[in-house]
């Protein structure tokens, strides 16, 4: 056992080459977070938020190997989350390359007019009546100053790891999509839409002799995903939620719609 998770640990850290994704990456999904298996991941440091399966929404998904897989997240908090930026509409125009120093991200959507997206319907669906029609929105003015009012999904981009297949170590019988976000959150986020766009494949889904295994595993998948990202040619231009930019084109993560 010891030489196994000391095999785990000796895994490459960089994966690809730095000038960014390869095809045929990048591969798109979306749409509002379910919950899981209800394993307790979170009593592990590992929650993993879901998205359905669905063929019909994500053609690529029936075809593609089980495994995981790293990218960015992208998510439409409610104004109410605690880790919801708010910033003046006025104030993120520009997209400063590479700064490392750069204030916090920039708001990545101003005129989405409103939940427009089957993610987003579903999401208002699960919400429950209180958060429904302000799940992942805010308001604000055109101008952002006095005017017509206007109703808009607001994305912050995370850097993410995430498993997609049978979870063989616990032999599910249905595929799922899970994806945990390399960010501490101060509260949970079922029901927002969430986009994904998946970078590169890190490795296949394994079974393991005993849970502490698992966990040594996908933490090291974790630290695979942020070294890998870190790289300018990984990093969105659009900017992270931690307010890093780089040179991806990560327009779609941020898109009105
Ligand atoms: C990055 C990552 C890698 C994972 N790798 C495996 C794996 O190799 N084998 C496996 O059985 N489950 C793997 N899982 C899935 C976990 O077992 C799963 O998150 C756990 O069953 C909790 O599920 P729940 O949150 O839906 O309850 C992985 C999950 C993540 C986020
Ligand atoms: N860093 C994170 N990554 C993913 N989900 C998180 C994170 N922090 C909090 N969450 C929340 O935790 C939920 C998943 O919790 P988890 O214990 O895995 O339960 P389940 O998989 O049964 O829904 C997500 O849907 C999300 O709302």
């Amino acid at each position: 056992m010891a030489a196994a998770a000391a095999a785990e640990v000796e895994r490459p850290r960089i994966l690809y080459a730095d000038a960014g994704p390869e095809p045929p990456y990048p591969l798109r999904m979306e749409g509002a977070v379910i919950s899981g298996f209800g394993r307790g991941s979170k009593e592990l440091g590992i929650p993993t938020a879901n998205l359905p399966v669905d063929a019909a929404a994500t053609p690529w998904i029936e075809s593609v190997k089980s495994g995981v897989y790293f990218g960015y997240a992208s998510l439409a908090l409610p104004p109410s989350h605690p880790d919801r930026q708010h910033r003046s509409p006025r104030s993120h125009r520009s997209h400063p390359r590479a700064a490392v120093d750069a204030p916090p991200a920039p708001l990545a959507s101003e005129t989405s007019p409103s939940f427009s997206t089957s993610s987003s319907t579903a999401a208002t669906k699960e919400a429950g009546a209180g958060e429904a029609t302000t799940a992942g929105t805010t308001t604000n003015t055109k101008d952002g100053g006095e005017g017509e009012e206007t109703t808009k999904l607001q994305w912050q981009i995370y850097p993410m790891v995430m498993s997609i297949g049978y979870n063989p170590f616990y032999k599910n019988a249905v595929r799922s999509a899970e994806v945990h976000v390399l960010h501490a959150f101060g509260a949970d986020f079922y029901a927002a839409p969430m986009r994904l766009l998946l970078l590169g494949f890190v490795r296949e889904e394994r079974d393991y002799a005993s849970l502490d295994a698992l966990v040594t595993d996908i933490n090291v998948d974790c630290d695979v995903a942020r070294r890998s990202l870190a790289r300018p040619g990984w990093t969105p231009r659009e900017g992270t939620a931690d307010g890093t930019t780089g040179e991806f084109d990560g327009a779609w993560l941020v898109r009105d719609e």
